[in-house]
């Protein structure tokens, strides 16, 4: 063969190569993400490296530090920070929906995703022509789905307004957007009247509060009377130890991987609903058989994982991507070991289900 001919077919399968990895193996989970599109919310590309330093120093102090140094009130700030650092990531290796689901032998994680979904909506009894809340929405993957399987209206609200943007964006485009609005806001502090929404859920987001009754009494006092409130919530389970050193490394590694000021015990969950006035008609770990394991979609990945990475430094390094998004993504691979120890140890679950009520006659909240 020609010199020639052999450097143009070697430059030819270069490119090929090139493309089925970045364009095909690359693709998003759900498309709409690819890598080359991998902004860092509303982060500067100049800045992204200094955020993310900031984002580390603040949540990898374990929460008895955070609360002493006076830090609670700051933590929505920093969630912010972490979502605008993580959205892109999110979406492209795990689609538009930010949490997990039980595994279901030969469904796809879409269809499981799809189902943790709409059991939430089944079982606050959403319908057409009601309000629902949901609290944490991220960019409205179970938005949507809740929207199409009940019928309902939805409103969301998330702290990070490239979220409310890629939201909005994925609404329109799954023409939803008459049935699914986006706010961008606080959850402990929300821009809606008192008794404006028929139902409410929450979808792996209230683990963000530093205080839980700080937002379960804003979801009561938005509630209608007899309207229900379902939550998915991360908690440490009775099998955790505070004595056993691995224990706590796994459930530290989760919280300051995930923008978490400090996991609550599963027992604590109910308590605190009822101390804001709820009244609790069930709970249940959604984890526990004949649920399959949620983990499994984490450990499966080890493959993507080390293409992603390897994706992300070629981006950083032809300058597409900003400098910090390596840093992002292998602080993601941690916490995804840590997630996954804490499923397998059964230590952990991201999927306590609580179903509360507001009394017809509400009684007046404790504070
Ligand atoms: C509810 C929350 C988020 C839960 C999950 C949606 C995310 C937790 C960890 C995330 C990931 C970890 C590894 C990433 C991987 C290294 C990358 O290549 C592709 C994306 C990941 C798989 C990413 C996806 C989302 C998670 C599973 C918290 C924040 C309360
Ligand atoms: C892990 S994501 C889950 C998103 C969505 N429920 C889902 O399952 O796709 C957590 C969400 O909670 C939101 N959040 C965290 N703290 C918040 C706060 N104080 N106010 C409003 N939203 C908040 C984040 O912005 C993010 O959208």
């Amino acid at each position: 063969m020609e010199v020639s001919t052999a450097m143009w077919t070697a430059a030819i399968v270069g490119a090929v190569v090139v493309y089925w990895f970045v364009w095909v193996m690359g693709a998003a989970e759900v498309k709409g993400k690819r890598a080359v599109n991998l902004k860092m919310g509303s982060i500067t590309r100049d800045k992204v490296q200094d955020k993310y330093k900031q984002y580390w120093s603040f949540f990898r102090r374990p929460k008895e530090d955070i609360a002493a140094a006076d830090d609670d009130d700051n933590v929505p700030a920093f969630v912010d920070t972490f979502y605008n650092l993580v959205t892109d990531i999110y979406e492209w290796g795990w689609g538009q929906s930010f949490h997990f689901s039980p595994s279901i032998p030969g469904r796809s994680h879409r269809d499981t995703t799809r189902l943790h979904e709409e059991r939430a909506a089944d079982l606050i009894a959403a319908r057409p022509g009601l309000r629902v809340l949901d609290v944490g929405c991220g960019v409205g993957g179970p938005m949507r789905a809740i929207a199409a399987h009940s019928g309902a209206h939805v409103v969301g609200i998330t702290i990070n307004e490239y979220q409310v943007a890629r939201a909005r964006t994925h609404n329109r485009k799954a023409g939803l957007d008459d049935r699914c609005e986006v706010i961008c806001g606080n959850f402990l502090e929300m821009p809606f009247a008192d008794a404006s929404f028929d139902g409410a859920y929450s979808i792996e987001a209230t683990c963000h509060a530093p205080r839980l009754e700080d937002v379960y009494r804003e979801v009561f006092r938005v509630l209608k009377p007899g309207a229900l409130y379902v939550s998915y919530e991360w908690v440490t389970t009775a099998l955790y130890s505070a004595d056993d050193p691995a224990h706590v490394q796994t459930i530290r590694g989760i919280e300051a991987g995930d923008a978490l000021p400090g996991l609550r015990a599963q027992h604590e969950i109910a308590e605190v609903a009822r101390q804001v006035g709820f009244e609790v008609v069930e709970e249940r770990d959604l984890a526990l058989p004949p649920a399959g394991p949620w983990w499994t979609r984490l450990k499966m990945g080890r493959i993507a994982y080390w293409r992603n990475h390897l994706l992300v430094s070629a981006l950083t390094a032809l300058r597409v991507a900003p400098k910090g998004v390596v840093e992002v993504h292998e602080m993601l691979y941690e916490t995804a070991r840590h997630l996954s120890d804490g499923g397998e140890s059964g230590i952990f679950t991201p999927m306590h289900m609580i179903l509360c009520r507001k009394p017809l006659a509400a009684p007046p909240p404790s504070s």
